[in-house]
């Protein structure tokens, strides 16, 4: 069987050509740029009003504290000219500064008579409540390079310089398929022996953190049938994600049909609790993760083999992390146990409490898990306040 590191190495070592794809800005989230975004004009354009109120040359508050309007600056209309430098312009946020003016001058702090405005309190000086020309970001200026896990923010700033549609890395086609005759769809209500298919969803929603849409299917424990669909889906994809039918029971036909189809199987089994029957294997360019069925073993192989897997092809920085310990834990077997924990990040360290559950096969619990606490198989008891890694559930590592 293989450890933990070695399973992680090698999965690693599998390298797949990485190809990239234009799609709508709308569309791009949590996508990986593929090319450089650069500011199409200064940030912000124009001298921007930040404040309602009037606009005044500031050096004239010396002399006088009354200034005739001479006129409205509305946003989203050309810049107007204040043609006596001792009178003002109302002006509204998001307008341009008039031209002969350097400041603005809240409503609060004036009172308007007959037309014309007078300062009540405070002192204004220059560019005071104006968001000059190019402060963000010059005309020309690289604003983010390819390699970016688009964020909302990122489809802002590629909106206000006009990106229309984005080259992006294109994710791998992933397709996931769920195994066993117990399994019913969600809408369906299942008899007493079976049970409705939760890992696919989970696996599903999970690669949507990566924007990547993933098909599911379903096959059922039958030689014939197993062995005819997965022609088809290695054909059809880059990546095969199963849950269940790699362990040991009479049913389990996986690792024997992908053998059979000429898949090199380069992982079956490894020394870590939950997770053990893991399997990993190799065609050409395609690649297939069969987790273990037990919806923890699932997650917990997703998270750990899946994940970095991805990130690393997609050319994403992998946070790492650790937590320490909140309470004791003991674990006799010389495997790595891999403990479901509930993160708490409010102090200078993340500290992880394990979430009580029944095992692998409890999913209930598992929902309350925010990360996986790996703790090394060479050791028996983990004392409160050691600290080991921690792999999140979420994308949390990215932002
Ligand atoms: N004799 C042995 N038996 C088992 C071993 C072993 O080493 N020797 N390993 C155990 C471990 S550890 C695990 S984990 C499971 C893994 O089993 P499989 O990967 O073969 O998965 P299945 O047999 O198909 O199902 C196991 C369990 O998971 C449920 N399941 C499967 N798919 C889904 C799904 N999409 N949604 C929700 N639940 C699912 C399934 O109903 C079973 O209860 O094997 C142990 N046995
Ligand atoms: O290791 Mo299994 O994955 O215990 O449930
Ligand atoms: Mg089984």
């Amino acid at each position: 069987m293989t450890s933990v590191e070695e399973a992680k190495q090698i999965i690693l070592a599998h390298k797949m050509p990485q190809h990239t794809e234009t799609v709508p800005l709308g569309e791009s989230l949590h996508k990986v740029l593929a090319q450089d975004i650069f500011a199409d004009r200064d940030a912000p354009p124009f001298h921007r009003v930040t404040m309602d109120g009037i606009a005044i040359r500031a050096s004239r508050l010396q002399e006088k504290k009354g200034f005739p309007i001479e006129n409205i600056q509305a946003a989203g209309h050309p810049q107007l000219t204040l043609k006596d430098e001792n009178h003002c312009m109302e002006v509204m946020t998001g307008a341009v500064l008039p031209e002969n003016t350097d400041c603005v001058i809240p409503y609060e702090q004036l009172r308007i008579e007959n037309g014309t405005a007078y300062v009540t309190d405070g002192t204004f000086t220059a560019h005071q409540n104006v968001h000059m020309q190019g402060t963000d970001a010059r005309q020309g200026e690289v604003l983010f390079r390819s390699g970016l896990h688009i964020n909302p923010g990122a489809v802002g700033v590629m909106a206000t310089v006009g990106v229309e549609n984005v080259s992006v890395i294109k994710a791998p086609k992933i397709i996931i398929c769920s195994t066993g005759d117990e399994l019913v769809d969600i809408d369906e209500k299942p008899l007493p022996h079976q049970i409705r298919k939760s890992n696919v969803y989970m696996l599903q929603t999970a690669l949507k953190e990566f924007g990547i849409e993933a098909n599911t299917i379903h096959l059922a424990d039958d030689l014939d049938i197993l062995e005819r669909e997965l022609k088809k889906l290695l054909d059809e994809n880059d990546i095969l994600l199963f849950s269940g039918a790699v362990s040991k029971g009479k049913y389990d036909y996986l690792p024997e049909v992908l053998e059979k189809l000429g898949v090199n199987k380069k992982i079956h089994g490894i020394r870590q609790k939950p997770g053990k029957p893991f399997l990993f294997g190799q065609m050409d360019d395609r690649l297939v993760f069969g987790f273990p069925g037990n919806p923890a073993s699932t997650m917990t192989c997703f998270h750990l083999y899946f994940k970095p897997w991805l990130m690393t092809h997609l050319g994403l920085e992998g946070g790492k992390t650790t937590a320490v310990l909140s309470e004791d834990v003991v674990f006799q077997r010389p495997v790595t146990y891999h403990l479901l924990v509930k993160v708490d990040t409010a102090g200078a360290t993340l500290t992880a409490t394990p979430v009580r559950n029944s095992g692998s096969g409890d999913l209930i619990h598992l929902a309350e898990a925010d990360g996986i606490l790996s703790l090394p198989a060479d050791q028996e008891r983990f004392p409160k306040g050691d600290k080991f890694p921690l792999t999140y559930l979420t994308n949390k590592w990215l932002l």
